[in-house]
């Protein structure tokens, strides 16, 4: 839904508007995003898929202002993040957003608690003991506190980049692949942290994944080909998730197939 100006209303907490993010220049550019316009109203789940090199990870940086699009806006609570400055943005990402990569990201040599607090005491906070008990005890890590990374499995380990997300209590929750490094069982208790966050109304997610069975927690899946925005799916099933990328993965290599024909 969208006012008469053009800006986002209230329950979208999110909108991209008409984004274009061009990589190199003249002949060798490549874009990456070709006008995307999407908007993701609170208390959603999201999963952005498409086949590689279609721009998820692109649309994932400039969602989060982390890259900056070639051109058009980014509203988060309905502020045009393209035109802040950068001292603000950063102050904005710490506040409002929390990140969680495939890789965890975790400081080897700080414990659960310290990796938790991090962000906190990087904004120059000082952590509230009751809420980063609370966060730990929900993404079940009490029992492990006082662990280093190394001591953990790779779920245990998302867990706490899961809880280190949440500590600032963010509005907005980005994952990039959270579930690609672990096995079916342990993602599944991911995606039941990630939907539960959204569920109990304080976080909106958005992912980006390969894996139909985590599409198919989402509420919405949207679907990236050449940068633009392909098709959508509600409520998805693992098997209508799996048919569409199919279908896209049929399409795109038919384009590959076109323009090598074009170039002999
Ligand atoms: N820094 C960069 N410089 C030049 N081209 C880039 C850069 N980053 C991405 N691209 C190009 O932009 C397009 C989209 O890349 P992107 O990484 O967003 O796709 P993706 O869907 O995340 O791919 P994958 O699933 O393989 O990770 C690709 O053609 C890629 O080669």
């Amino acid at each position: 839904m969208r006012s008469m100006q053009g800006r986002p209303t209230t329950d979208e907490l999110l909108r991209l508007q008409d984004v274009r993010k061009v990589y190199g220049r003249s002949r060798n550019s490549v874009a990456a995003l070709a006008g995307v316009s999407l908007g993701f109203q609170r208390h959603t789940f999201t999963a952005v898929m498409g086949p590689s090199g279609s721009g998820k990870s692109t649309f994932l940086h400039c969602a989060a202002l982390l890259d900056r699009p070639t051109s058009g806006q980014v509203f988060l609570e309905g502020e045009d993040l393209t035109a802040m400055k950068e001292r603000a943005l950063t102050k904005l990402r710490r506040n409002r957003i929390g990140f969680v990569f495939q890789s965890f990201n975790l400081l080897p040599a700080l414990n659960v608690v310290d990796n938790v607090t991090l962000p906190l005491r990087l904004a120059g906070k000082r952590p509230n003991r009751r809420l980063v008990d609370e966060v730990i005890e929900r993404t079940g890590l009490t029992s492990r506190r006082k662990h280093r990374p190394g001591e953990l499995s790779g779920g245990q380990q998302q867990r706490v980049a899961i809880a280190r997300a949440l500590v600032t209590r963010p509005v907005l929750l980005f994952g990039d692949e959270p579930t690609g490094a672990l096995d079916t069982e342990t993602a599944l208790e991911i995606l039941g942290l990630l939907r539960e966050a959204v569920n109990s109304g304080e976080q909106t997610a958005v992912i980006v994944t390969h894996d139909p069975v985590a599409a198919s927690h989402a509420d919405r899946v949207v679907f990236l080909v050449d940068g633009q925005v392909s098709a959508e799916l509600q409520r998805p099933t693992v098997q209508q998730v799996a048919r569409q990328m199919t279908q896209l993965g049929a399409w795109a290599r038919k384009q590959q197939a076109v323009g090598a024909e074009r170039m002999v």
